[in-house]
């Protein structure tokens, strides 16, 4: 480190070191994440400053410090995200201005409990859910990869109404580009990673003007999906503009997709290695499947309330992998927090995992204990999707896709993992490297592959 407390420093910001000079601690960051953060703590205490992504930055990862940053000071600060992801995910920054609440407002009806437990968005889930899983039989599977097929299908399906086929298969490969855009410098030159995401991203924005001109020009081609919602809304006599709705589309498909697929993808890995729990999770949905007359019949909400152990899984699947690992901050002017001082401009993480990994609020907190989550937890330390006026619009989605998916999985198929856990893949969102091999066999006696 070649700072300490620059001179420059203003008084008050936390200690901390800032590393080399344009890049800092980064590559620090980068590379090993939990160590890079678990080391400054022990070091400097709960809140320290570095100097990462081109920003000085100060972590801050305590519960309480959570909830004043996301919740109490929400108008004080506005989101920080790096540069390469702000310019591909929503150039026109609706998600950051004047027109946030609103299009939070526009979005509920469609990402709520009300639409998601309805039987026809169910029973459409739990198909592509089974659907997936067919395709599984015979072969070695990635689950990485699969669960970002299922994930994609769904997200497609409720945002603009585009079906498992051939346009929903092309707007994934351009996605896929989009992402490997985001984990590179903001170079605007052919060939760079960066270039790709965006061309990739205006692909996708090209399939998604189509779908407007279709929609207005065919009334009968409405969907009642989240695009309808966006096209539709019209305050005081404005409407949206196009390029905002994209935006819209692009920031919950980038928010949405990643994230529950290594969601997945972590359940999968914690249940081959923990198989007096995986017993009981099978029990809880063999109980579900008597209750049915085939094995056609589509699942129901009703069904889902009563996988409350899933549900423990889900919760500790959250918290352990932390998917969401820092909520980024950037504070509209001087701040200040228990003495603590966060000058304006300067970066903020909310460090999330520091919180759901910490051993005085969750003892052993790298065991996978779903049992922990039979009493509530205590506020603010469990907040994988954050809290406040940002706090994420897709959770109640991201909850029920996956008990679909792990009723399909757990009641039909059983599965060991090949060649072992090889660590964890931290960007953009932590998954298993190399996604996950595993051989998967049918439970009813018959060999998958
Ligand atoms: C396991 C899955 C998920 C996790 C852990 C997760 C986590 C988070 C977190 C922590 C935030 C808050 C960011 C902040 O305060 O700035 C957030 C925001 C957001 N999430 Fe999720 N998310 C998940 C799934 C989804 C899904 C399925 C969608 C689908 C629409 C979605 C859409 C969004 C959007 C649009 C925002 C921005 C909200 C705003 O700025 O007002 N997320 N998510």
């Amino acid at each position: 480190a070649l700072l300490l407390r620059k001179p420059s420093t203003p008084t008050g910001v936390p200690t901390g070191a800032f590393g080399w000079p344009l890049v800092g601690e980064t590559f620090q960051l980068l590379a090993q994440p939990r160590v890079f953060v678990d080391d400054r703590v022990s070091r400097y205490g709960a809140f320290f400053a570095t100097h990462v992504f081109g920003s000085p930055t100060i972590y801050a990862t305590t519960p309480d410090a959570a909830k004043y940053f996301l919740a109490d000071a929400q108008r004080l600060m506005k989101p920080g995200y790096p540069p390469s992801v702000e310019a591909i995910q929503d150039p026109t920054r609706v998600m950051d201005g004047a027109l946030h609440s609103r299009i939070r407002k526009t979005l509920q009806p469609s990402l709520g409990p009300d639409a998601l437990h309805r039987p026809q968005f169910v029973a459409f889930t739990d198909s592509v859910a089974r659907e997936t899983l067919r395709s599984w039989e015979g072969r070695l599977v990635n689950t990485h990869d699969e669960m970002r097929k299922y994930t994609f299908s769904v997200i497609l399906h409720i945002l603009c109404s585009v079906e498992p086929g051939p346009e929903s298969d092309e707007m994934r490969g351009h996605f896929y580009d989009v992402e490997s855009g985001f984990v590179s410098m903001p170079i605007r030159l052919p060939f760079t990673n960066y270039s790709r995401g965006l061309q990739a991203r205006d692909r996708i924005f090209e399939a998604m003007d189509k779908m407007m001109a279709q929609r207005r020009t065919n009334h009968n081609s409405r969907a009642n999906d989240v695009l309808d919602a966006l096209m539709e809304s019209e305050v005081d006599g404005v409407r949206l503009t196009d390029a905002q709705i994209k935006g819209v589309l692009m920031f919950c498909l980038i928010a949405g997709h990643e994230t529950s697929s290594s969601l997945l993808t972590w359940i999968v890995m914690h249940l081959a290695n923990n198989p007096d729990l995986w017993t009981a999770l099978q029990k809880e949905h063999d109980s579900i499947r008597q209750t049915k007359l085939s094995a056609d019949e589509a699942l129901t909400w009703s069904d889902m309330k009563q996988m409350q152990l899933t549900n423990r899984v889900i919760q500790e699947a959250l918290r352990i992998s932390s998917l969401v690992a820092y909520v980024p901050r950037i504070p509209l002017d001087d701040m200040s927090y228990k003495g603590v001082v966060l000058p304006k401009d300067w970066h903020v993480h909310v460090d999330l995992a520091s919180i759901h990994l910490n051993p005085d609020i969750y003892p052993e907190p790298h065991k996978f204990d779903p049992s922990r989550f039979e009493a509530t937890p205590k506020p603010n330390t469990f907040i994988p999707f954050g809290t406040g006026h940002r706090i994420c619009p897709g959770n109640e989605l991201a909850k029920v896709e996956s008990l679909i998916f792990l009723h399909q999985l757990v009641s039909t198929y059983s599965w060991e993992i090949i060649s072992g856990f090889k660590g964890i893949e931290h960007w953009p969102i932590p998954r298993p490297k190399g996604g996950l091999n595993i051989s998967v066999k049918c439970r009813r006696g018959a060999y998958v592959n």
